[in-house]
């Protein structure tokens, strides 16, 4: 894996000039924070080597080059989920590749369903920790020293530093969030109300159907993690709809322009 890893960096580093710190990996609906980067450099993943290719509706399948407020950024159109069929190795492999181009904070998005009763669709929630339940993890097999530690530690899965980071750009510019615990299971049938129930019992306040796996590899890599979850549907049994991708999107790309603001504000204090 490690050969494959820097043969793709060997390709965008000759495709792109730019050297950015900063990614972001933008969730179902949430994509137009591309309009939001200039200067921009667009790679379909079909075009890099080794990449796999996101079959999602609501997912572009584009690596964006750029800038926002004059801070390089690497952005993610289209993320690979394991209900794709995808192996973890290959759902998790950008965070591989985004390690060795020189990324060092990550901002990871994703549509959720709310848990916590205090939410509605529409509200956006700071992830605070993560629940794994997908049955397995992204570090299982072989370890590969040159990219980390076998038993990595997960305490601050997602960075104390960049979650205050976000508070703060979010009290000063007036942007409402609420904060929870995320939890991410396989999809890609929505929940029932008893595993909904189950989970809010284990401390969940969202669910979802990605966002884990690239976190846990992210700090197994050594990349801080910032999460942001745009709840777009209350979860089974605390809402009595029956769900669809399409409202799941079409709530989500309602919820872009304060997503975007908020990532915008964030991304521009990461100089
Ligand atoms: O990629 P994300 O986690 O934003 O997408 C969510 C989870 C499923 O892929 C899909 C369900 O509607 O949206
Ligand atoms: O209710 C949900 N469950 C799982 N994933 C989701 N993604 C958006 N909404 C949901």
């Amino acid at each position: 894996m490690y050969n494959k890893v820097m043969e793709t960096v060997e390709f965008l580093n000759e495709r792109v000039e730019m050297r950015p710190k900063v990614a972001i990996i933008l969730g179902s609906g949430l994509g137009d924070l591309v309009d939001y980067i200039e200067e921009k450099i667009e790679i379909p993943y079909e075009e890099i080597p080794n990449f796999p290719v996101s079959t999602v509706a609501g997912h572009a399948g584009k690596l964006v080059f750029g800038k926002i407020n004059g801070v390089e950024v690497l952005a993610m159109k289209g993320r690979f989920h394991y209900y794709e069929g995808y192996e973890m190795k290959q759902v998790t492999y950008p965070i591989y590749v985004m390690k060795q181009f020189g990324i060092e904070n990550m901002i990871v998005s994703n549509a959720a369903g709310g848990i916590n009763k205090n939410f509605k669709p529409g509200t956006l929630m700071l992830i605070t920790d993560f629940i794994n339940m997908f049955g397995t993890n992204p570090l299982i097999g072989k370890n590969d020293e040159r990219f980390g530690v076998r038993f990595p530690d997960m305490s601050e899965a997602y960075s104390k530093e960049l979650i205050s980071l976000a508070k703060k750009v979010a009290e000063k510019n007036n942007e409402k969030y609420e904060e929870g615990t995320y939890l991410g299971t396989t999809g890609p049938s929505y929940e029932t109300a008893a595993e909904i129930k189950m989970m809010s019992i284990m401390g969940a306040d969202a669910v979802g159907m990605s966002t884990v796996p690239e976190t846990i590899v992210a700090n197994y890599l050594g990349i801080k993690v910032l999460g942001i979850s745009c709840i777009t549907n209350m979860a089974t049994g605390i809402a009595q709809t029956a769900h669809s991708h399409e409202a799941v999107v079409d709530i989500a790309v309602k919820t872009g322009e304060r997503f975007c603001k908020w990532v915008v504000d964030i991304v521009s204090e990461l100089k």
